[in-house]
This record gives C-alpha cells, sequence and structure tokens, in this order.
C-alpha cells in the first residue's frame, strides 16, 4: 500500500519547466529570485499586487536599484549575501503594504552561493488585524485595571490606598480596643464620621450599640434631654415615664458625639462630668447614673481657637482629646482620589443600574483637582455623574467642576498643568525636608550648649560627632561673623 503511494508521488513530481512555471505563477506568495551578483532573474505574478509592478518591470533589476528606488525597504538580499543563511523580516513596499519576506540562499556544488530564493506572503491585513487587536487589548487592559480599582475599593469602611492613609488607620487600630476617648480632627467631608463607627466596629464593643449625635443638628433646647434624658413629669410636655437620654442608650458602647465645637456652653459643664467620671443627672432627677461607654468626638473647628474665644471650656477639651487624631485632608493624599472615584462609581453604577468608566483624561483632571469637600465632595460628583452622563464614558467635557478648579490650562489634559501639581509635591517634599533640617539643627545645638560636648549629642541623638562637631562650628562661624 505504501509503495503505491509513494510511487504516485513521484510520478506526479516528475514536471516539465512549463508545469514548474505554472506553480509557481500560481502561488499566493510572491516568489522572487535574486542572483549571486544581486539582480532578480525571476519573479512571480504576485509581485503585480506587492509592489504594483509587472514581473518584466523587475526582472533584470538590481536589488539594489528596487531599494534606492523606494520600491521596498528593507534590501533583504545583502543580509543573505553577508550571513549565507536564511533571513526573515518584515517589508514595507511603496504602496504601503506589509510583506514578511524569507529568503533562503541556494548553493552550487562548491557550496558557494549561487541564488537567492524569496518568498514573500502580503500581511497587511494580518498587520491592521495585529494593530487593532493592540488597540483592542489596551482598551480591555484600562478596563481591567478599572474594575480591579472597583474590587479593590469594594470594601465596608473607609478606602484608602495611600501611605499618609495606611499609617493613619495603623494607628487608629492601635487604639481601637483601648477605650481611651478620642478625639477626630479634621476637614469636612474628610470621613471623620465613618471613622468613628470604624473604631467601633475595631474596638471590643462592636456588638454594642453605637450612638452617633450630631451637636449642631439638634437645636439647643432640643439638645440636653435628647443627651440625658429626663425623669418622670419633668417638665411639661415631657413623656409621663421619662425618656432616657441617648447616652444611657449608648450604655456598654461608643458615643460619638460628632461637631463637639458646637456643642453650646451651658452643656458643657454636664458633658465634663460625663466624659470624666461616665456620670450624668437626667433632666429633672437628682441622683446621677452611671453608663459604660467610650466616648469619641469630632470636629472639624479650631477648639484652642474657641477657648480662647470663651466658647469651649479648657478642661473639657482636655478631657476629649486624650488622644488626637487628625484625618488628612484628600489633597494631601492624592493617591486616594482615584481610589475613591472608583469606589463611588461602583457603588452608584449598583444604585442606578448603569455602567460608567472614566477616560484616561477625565482621571488626570480629576486628580488634579484639590477638592476642598474632601471625600464627600468625591460622592457627589460621582453620583451626580453617573445619573447626568448617559454614555458609559466620563470625559471631561461632563465635569462640572467650579473655574476655580485645577482644571488643565488649554487642553483637557495639559502635561503642564500635571507638571505643576508634581512640582508642587516636590517642593513640599523639598520643604518639609528644609524644616526637618532646622529643627534637627535646633535641637543639635540647644543640647550641646546644655553638655559642652560633641560625643554625649551624637550618642544621645544617635548620629555622628563629625555631624554635630560640623553644625557646632557653622553656627560658631556664623555667630562670630554676626556678632
Ligand atoms: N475614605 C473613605 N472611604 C469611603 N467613603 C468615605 C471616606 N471618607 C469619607 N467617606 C464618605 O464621605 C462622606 C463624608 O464623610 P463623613 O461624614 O464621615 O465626613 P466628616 O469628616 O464627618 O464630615 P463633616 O465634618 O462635614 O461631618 C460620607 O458619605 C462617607 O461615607
Amino acid at each position: 500500500m505504501s509503495l503505491i503511494i509513494e510511487h504516485r508521488v513521484h510520478s506526479d513530481f516528475d514536471l516539465d519547466k512549463s508545469k514548474l512555471i505554472k506553480i509557481l505563477e500560481n502561488s499566493f506568495d510572491e516568489i522572487f529570485v535574486v542572483n549571486k551578483h544581486g539582480i532578480v532573474i525571476y519573479v512571480n505574478e504576485a509581485c503585480q499586487k506587492n509592489y504594483d509592478l509587472k514581473p518584466s518591470d523587475v526582472i533584470g533589476k538590481t536589488v539594489h536599484y528596487l531599494v534606492s528606488e523606494g520600491y521596498y525597504t528593507p534590501a533583504i538580499a545583502p543580509l543573505v549575501f553577508k550571513t549565507r543563511k536564511a533571513v526573515t523580516l518584515e517589508q514595507e513596499t511603496k504602496s504601503g503594504r506589509k510583506l514578511l519576506v524569507t529568503a533562503i540562499p541556494v548553493f552550487d556544488e562548491k557550496n558557494e552561493l549561487d541564488f537567492i530564493v524569496m518568498n514573500s506572503r502580503n500581511i497587511t491585513e494580518i498587520e491592521q488585524l495585529r494593530q487593532d487587536l493592540e488597540k483592542t487589548k489596551e482598551y480591555y487592559k484600562t478596563q481591567i485595571q478599572q474594575l480591579r480599582q472597583k474590587e479593590l475599593s469594594n470594601q465596608d469602611g473607609l478606602v484608602f490606598q495611600s501611605e499618609k492613609m495606611r499609617e493613619f488607620m495603623h494607628t487608629a487600630q492601635r487604639i481601637a480596643p483601648f477605650d481611651t476617648t478620642i478625639l477626630i480632627l479634621g476637614e469636612s467631608g474628610t470621613g471623620k464620621n465613618l471613622l468613628a463607627k470604624q473604631i467601633h466596629t475595631m474596638s471590643n464593643r462592636r456588638h454594642e450599640p453605637y450612638i452617633c449625635i450630631n451637636c449642631a443638628a439638634i437645636p439647643e433646647q432640643l439638645l440636653e434631654s435628647e443627651l440625658f434624658g429626663y425623669t418622670k413629669g419633668a417638665f411639661t410636655g415631657a413623656e409621663r415615664s421619662g425618656k432616657p437620654g441617648l447616652i444611657e442608650l449608648a450604655h456598654k458602647g461608643t458615643l460619638f458625639l460628632d461637631e463637639i465645637g458646637e456643642i453650646p456652653l451651658s452643656l458643657q459643664a454636664k458633658l465634663l462630668q460625663l466624659v470624666q467620671d461616665h456620670t450624668f443627672i437626667p433632666i429633672g432627677g437628682t441622683e446621677s447614673r452611671q453608663v459604660d461607654i467610650r466616648i469619641i468626638s469630632a470636629t472639624n473647628c479650631n477648639l484652642p481657637k474657641l477657648i480662647e474665644q470663651g466658647r469651649f471650656r479648657l478642661d473639657l477639651y482636655y478631657r476629649l482629646n486624650v488622644i488626637e487624631i487628625e484625618i488628612p485632608p484628600v489633597r494631601e493624599r492624592s493617591d486616594d482620589i482615584v481610589l475613591l472615584l472608583h469606589y463611588f462609581l461602583n457603588k452608584f453604577d449598583i444604585k442606578y443600574s448603569t455602567s460608567h468608566y472614566f477616560s484616561e483624561e477625565c482621571l488626570a483632571v480629576l486628580q488634579n483637582y484639590q477638592w476642598p469637600g474632601n471625600v464627600r465632595e468625591i460622592e457627589h460628583l460621582v453620583e451626580r455623574l453617573v445619573i447626568t452622563v448617559s454614555e458609559n464614558c466620563i470625559l471631561p467635557k461632563h465635569l462640572p467642576l467650579p473655574k476655580h478648579a485645577a482644571m488643565p490650562e488649554d487642553t483637557e489634559k495639559s502635561p503642564s498643568a500635571l507638571m505643576k501639581t508634581a512640582l508642587n509635591k516636590e517642593l513640599r517634599d523639598e520643604f518639609t525636608e528644609y524644616s526637618f533640617k532646622i529643627k534637627e539643627r535646633e535641637t543639635i545645638l540647644e543640647l550641646y550648649e546644655e553638655l559642652r560636648s560633641s560625643y554625649k549629642v551624637a550618642s544621645i541623638l544617635k548620629i555622628s560627632q563629625s555631624k554635630v562637631s560640623r553644625i557646632v562650628r557653622t553656627y560658631s562661624e556664623k555667630n562670630m561673623s554676626n556678632s
């Protein structure tokens, strides 16, 4: 059986010259043969498709001529002459077609290069498809990145990824289990409320009540009764049986006093007693009641200033800020902006059954913005965009940011504006470093004044003695030149 096949194959290949020429002419790929002098001795009909030239226009020409006339580039034959090896590369023709060419050297019986056979495949369409595929890949890469960001941000509590917030949350986590009183500071919208709740969740009181009171939201006349409750028949209009206050409801749990700077002076003494020994007397009552609560308070006011103005008690301030932590504003943790944008985009897309993503330019503009309203402003802006933008892609033109926003100048993605932010950061870093150096110098000089020994100063500060000597010397010199 195998013998028969072998015989058939053999007889089929018993070809004469005209048949061979026919085969070559009907090849889809271009066959291009160059002799050892670099002259084209054969090219099939496919050359018409590739270079818009008839075979008769090409045969007899040198490859050097064809390349210098720009019919195709780069040249491949010289490489084969040089290396005596098969070479494959991509060529581009005058008419903009892309060819994948393989050139194979053929040797004579003396092993000298006799001619080169080149096979060229038109890959223009494949190349176009490849480029389209690259673009599609790029598009999906961005989408996946955004989805990852969304997933990353799909968590409860504060969403963050900046180093500053990482450190901050590390501190919050450390203090959460202790029952100590905490004062949370930070600009409006930085997440003080959310943090207080998170501290409660991280504490041993997590299964007990978490009561939040916004001291600014309750009218002054009502605040006392809301907070401390009242006894039977305490005042006209009061419920007959009396009513427990929010403080009592927080028993065993956490009491969060938001906007503490707004608490009226008249209530501050009563609050001081509560913070100090966890006791209080309800309105109309005569006996004090004990509660087991952890108190967290928050404010975006400057409490020392209120104290100066006589609007806040110093003793209460001291009691409230046993531990004081300050949430940094968003503009100081720009690494969180993109994450927060995606977090809220995901949240509101789910809420409104929509599907959006931010264009790169849009993200650049938003990252460059200062966010005076902090996270709350990000949240509100994203909700607004989700509702108002009907396309899936959110572009810079959709942004309703105020004029003073740090919109990149002329174009929507002006690199100069982005540079400016980077530059500002660099200046800030430089300034921090500068202030640190001054502080360090002052400390060294103060200690030296006291100890009069560079060795002792160096060992206390754990720095080199030469550094201490250098600073002391420079300082004395300055002193001398000034005097
Ligand atoms: N890091 C964060 N991750 C997710 N959401 C946040 C984050 N920070 C704040 N938010 C959200 O932003 C909004 C404002 O936060 P929050 O009310 O906690 O701020 P605040 O500092 O207490 O503001 P104010 O001082 O005005 O009371 C809330 O909807 C909150 O859920």
